[in-house]
């Protein structure tokens, strides 16, 4: 059972922590108990925090400060694994095993951050090839942002943060960080891992709150460089365009399709697609929404995806042999209720599922549904899938591609031909053979196309994005 907490916490603003009056209550997912509370930042809160980045900011932290100090809150993360995975169960409601594997994977995400903070470098420039320049020498280098303000969601909430601080930190910026509301703690523990790792005071801010103010406050505050983004595409979209000439990087949506073709391991991936189509709840942003089948194989695919999508646990996420808990909220679930109904309504048939209770809605499939409805069309972020026919390759690929969102993609077949294809024409950020859309490991490039967002994460690649190449010429 996850521990019951009964502290506030609070604001990290210049490496104090300032507790407000004005607090958020976290509930636990699965009992609805009280949690644990937050603070609530105000404006000032803010501004303050952006100043103490700034200020921080023009003190030295070399790269192999940022390494050494990386690598230990890595080290750090795996030694408190097993109490920060049960902050995880508590305040997402994912289950125990897959909030281990979080922790583990937040830990990656901090070591390879710590790596590449030691190879961010420049290129030789060269300007004497000019005619008039043959006494110069240049060379660029890649020099810090700034501040970075991050703001992340709620589904994957420890992870997801180091995705944006790890790699921001190893480029030699301050952050201005702001959490989901409903599953800020875990971010509030990693802040104090960093500082027991040694992080200088101001470099890494925690402002917690409510989202909307706190990231209007953020965009007004012209001392922000850069900011980056993980959420919904409205909260992105508005984003940048309160951010103006600055910097933004957005991880939004996806409603991610798999295709399966007839010469495909019909076993293997129904297994791996029913475990990426409802794994925490369906709240990933690669979660397998839509699979599309060719005809040919199509029934007994969907038994196999049936038969798998029925042996999943269902339950209290505290317990080692559950696999799917509930929705973050009750009115989630709700709102996958009615999509499902209305679906229902325009002709398709529930093959499993179905069915909520509370927060938690069963893990469903559901077949005859039409490109349009809203089970395809628009981001789902819940424990359903749904599986149509498809007749050639062309149409799969157009099928796949007849969507708003980009952010990646799979395809499960033994024809090279055809994975080449499907390379070429599918337009995602990322395509994966033989696997799910939900296939990530932290240090490949990450991030889409379309309404899916801008910019990549993965620590090298987002390191990128936090950094501007800058020129330098000499002239001898
Ligand atoms: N591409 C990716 O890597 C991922 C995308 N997502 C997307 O995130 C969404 C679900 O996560 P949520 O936390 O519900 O998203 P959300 O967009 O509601 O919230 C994300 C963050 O933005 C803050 N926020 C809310 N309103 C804001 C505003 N007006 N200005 C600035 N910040 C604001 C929230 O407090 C939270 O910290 C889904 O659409 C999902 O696809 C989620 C995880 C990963
Ligand atoms: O953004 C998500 O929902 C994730 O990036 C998927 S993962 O990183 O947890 O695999």
């Amino acid at each position: 059972m996850a521990k019951m907490m009964t502290s506030s916490t609070g604001l990290l603003i210049g490496g104090e922590w300032k507790q407000t009056e004005d607090v958020v209550t976290i509930y636990n997912k699965y009992t609805q108990a009280e949690y644990v509370k937050t603070a609530k930042a105000s404006r000032q809160d803010v501004d303050e925090a952006v100043q103490a980045a700034v200020q921080a900011k023009k003190k030295p932290f070399p790269p192999y400060e940022r390494y050494q100090v990386l690598k230990k809150a890595a080290e750090l993360l795996m030694k408190n694994q097993q109490e920060l995975a049960e902050i995880l169960v508590a305040e997402v409601g994912k289950p125990v095993n897959e909030s281990k594997g979080e922790v583990a994977r937040a830990a990656q995400t901090l070591e390879i951050s710590a790596e590449e903070a030691k190879r961010i470098q420049g290129d030789g420039v060269p300007v004497e090839a000019a005619p008039g320049s043959e006494n110069r020498q240049a060379y660029t280098k890649r020099v810090p942002v700034g501040v970075v303000a991050a703001i992340t969601p709620f589904n994957v909430p420890l992870n997801l943060v180091c995705h944006k601080v790890g790699p921001a930190l190893a480029a030699g910026n301050s952050v201005v960080l702001k959490p989901a509301s409903a599953t800020a703690y875990s971010a509030i523990r990693l802040a104090e891992i960093l500082e027991e790792a040694g992080l200088p005071a101001g470099r890494l801010n925690v402002v917690t709150g409510s989202g909307s103010k706190i990231g209007t406050w953020l965009c007004e505050n012209q001392d922000v460089n850069m900011y980056t983004f993980t959420g919904s595409p409205e909260v992105g979209r508005e984003l940048q365009e309160k951010a103006g000439l600055r910097k933004v990087a957005l991880e939004l949506g996806n409603n991610s399709a798999a295709v399966v073709h007839d010469d495909a391991d019909l076993k293997t991936a129904a297994q791996v697609c029913a475990q990426k189509s409802f794994n925490n709840a369906g709240q990933v942003c690669i979660s397998v929404q839509r699979i599309y089948v060719q005809e040919t194989v199509y029934e007994t695919f969907v038994e196999n995806l049936k038969q798998e999508t029925e042996k999943l646990k269902v339950g209290d996420p505290s317990k080692k042999e559950t696999q799917i808990g509930p929705m973050i909220a009750e009115d989630e679930a709700e709102r996958i209720e009615e999509w499902v109904e209305e679906a229902v309504r325009e002709g398709a048939e529930v093959i499993t599922g179905g069915k909520r209770n509370g927060a938690f809605y069963a893990p469903t499939i559901l077949t005859k549904t039409g490109d349009e409805m809203k089970v395809s069309k628009e981001e789902a972020f819940g424990p359903i899938v749904v599986v149509n026919p498809y007749s050639t390759e062309e149409e799969a690929i157009l099928r796949v591609n007849d969507s708003d969102y980009g952010l990646q993609a799979g395809v499960f077949t033994n024809s090279l031909a055809f994975a080449m294809k499907a390379s070429e024409e599918i337009e995602v950020g990322g395509l994966i053979v033989n696997d799910t859309p939900g296939y990530r490991v932290d240090h490949m490039p990450y991030g889409g196309v379309k309404k899916s967002g801008s910019g990549k994460e993965g620590p090298q690649y987002a390191i990128e994005e936090m950094t501007e190449e800058r020129l330098v010429v000499f002239n001898l």
